[in-house]
């Protein structure tokens, strides 16, 4: 490694971050084009997951590319996709180094980048700024490996862990800039998902407002049989952001065609007992090619999600409010019987925002409670 390697490599992770939530299903990548301590060409994934990073920063680079080093914080793609592969550019523009955190772990990549970039005479480093860069691919990685979006899982509560009140009342637990860092939040995942009864309570928009993306996220409803209503504003709103409607397969035909015919996409899931197979929701998302989920609740929902071990972050905004017993739990019933089987979180942020506390949790897979 090079002195100023880190901080390259700092600023392509940056850059690839902008692309977070607008690039599924490929990764969010970034590049940075550097020659003797200069800049010439930065770049990130697009909207819809192309042009790739290293592209964009090679066009920006121009014929000054050539002797330079390409900083990227994921393996460079070495497959004939709907684009040419980044390998083939960066051997083209004359890159003689590429630093990169770790290979693909897309089987169509993984270690082929490299091995035609070290076999074209450049020098290949890994390993600069790993934790960084699994952090922020942790969502492609999941679909890779998993098949399923990684999924966080936020909710409002109370000081004593309530999400709304007896009647179904829950707006607003949380402070204006706490809600308005939630929508900071959205922009960043592929899709917002809520259960049907959050959608009968509150009928939420669940759309990114209060600056401009490059793309709104898909929003996701879990519904048996779609028990909804179709004047609400997720159906008003249909021109603004995709509803993608998870429902079981003995829903009406005449309500799927009537969704159908607003706009909104149906995704038939099998049942599990009474309720939309969970883990078989999440997987049809990964094979529509989601790769971050955002869900913010309901109860119920959370619930199923956390007993059925999907939820790998979970946010928790916590505000200055208590609502008492005859509240509503922020989880519905879990199944447990030993503490040993519950799932457990490692606190990874904890911060004031307004008058509210946002805490950071995320799964931890090893028991270290002995
Ligand atoms: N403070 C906060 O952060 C939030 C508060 N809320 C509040 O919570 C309340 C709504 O929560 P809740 O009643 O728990 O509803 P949920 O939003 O969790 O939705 C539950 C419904 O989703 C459908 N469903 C289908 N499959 C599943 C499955 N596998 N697991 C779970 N649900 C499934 C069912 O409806 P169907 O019969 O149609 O299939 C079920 O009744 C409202 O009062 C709302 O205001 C909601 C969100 C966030
Ligand atoms: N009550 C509550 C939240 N509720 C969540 O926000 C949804 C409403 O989104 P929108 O219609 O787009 O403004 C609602 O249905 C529920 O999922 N969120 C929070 O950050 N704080 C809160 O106190
Ligand atoms: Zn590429």
């Amino acid at each position: 490694m090079r002195p100023d390697d880190a901080r390259h490599m700092l600023r392509a992770l940056e850059l690839g971050r902008r692309g977070m939530g607008n690039t599924w299903p490929n990764p969010a990548v970034g590049c940075v084009i550097v020659k003797e301590g200069t800049v010439l060409g930065e770049g990130w994934t697009k909207p819809g997951g192309r042009p790739h990073a290293e592209t964009e920063a090679l066009a920006e680079a121009g014929v000054q590319a050539r002797g330079a080093t390409a900083y990227v914080t994921l393996e460079p793609c070495a497959h004939h996709g709907l684009t040419p592969p980044c390998t083939d550019a960066l051997i083209a523009a004359g890159i003689v180094r590429v630093v990169a955190p770790f290979s693909d772990m897309d089987p169509r990549v993984s270690g082929r980048g490299f091995d035609r970039l070290r076999t074209a005479g450049i020098e290949v480093e890994t390993g600069l700024c790993v934790d960084e860069a699994e952090d922020d691919h942790a969502g492609f990685f999941c679909r890779v490996a998993n098949g399923c979006p990684l999924l966080t899982l936020k909710l409002a509560t109370s000081l004593d862990g309530r999400i709304a009140t007896a009647s179904g009342d829950s707006q607003w637990i949380t402070g204006p800039e706490t809600r308005a860092y939630v929508h900071r939040l959205r922009a960043i995942h592929d899709a917002v998902m809520v259960g049907a009864g959050t959608v009968r309570a509150d009928d939420p928009l669940l759309t990114v407002r209060g600056f401009d993306v490059p793309r709104q996220p898909v929003r996701i409803v879990v519904s048996r049989r779609l028990d909804l209503p179709r004047d609400g504003n997720l159906a008003r709103t249909l021109d603004q952001a995709p509803v993608w409607l998870c429902h079981g397969e003995d829903a009406p035909e005449e309500t799927l065609q009537a969704w159908q015919a607003l706009g909104a996409k149906l995704i038939c899931v099998p049942l599990h007992g009474r309720q939309v197979d969970i883990a078989a929701l999440m997987q049809a998302l990964g094979a529509e090619g989601l790769t971050r989920v955002f869900c913010e609740g309901g109860g119920e929902l959370a619930a199923s999600l956390l007993a059925a071990d999907l939820v790998e972050r979970l946010d928790l905004h916590m505000g200055g409010v208590v609502i008492g017993a005859e509240g509503r739990p922020a989880l519905g019933a879990l199944g447990l019987d030993r503490l040993s089987e519950a799932p457990r979180f490692a606190l990874k942020s904890v911060r004031q925002i307004g008058d509210d506390v946002v805490q950071s949790w995320a799964r931890q897979r090893r028991q270290s409670h002995a």
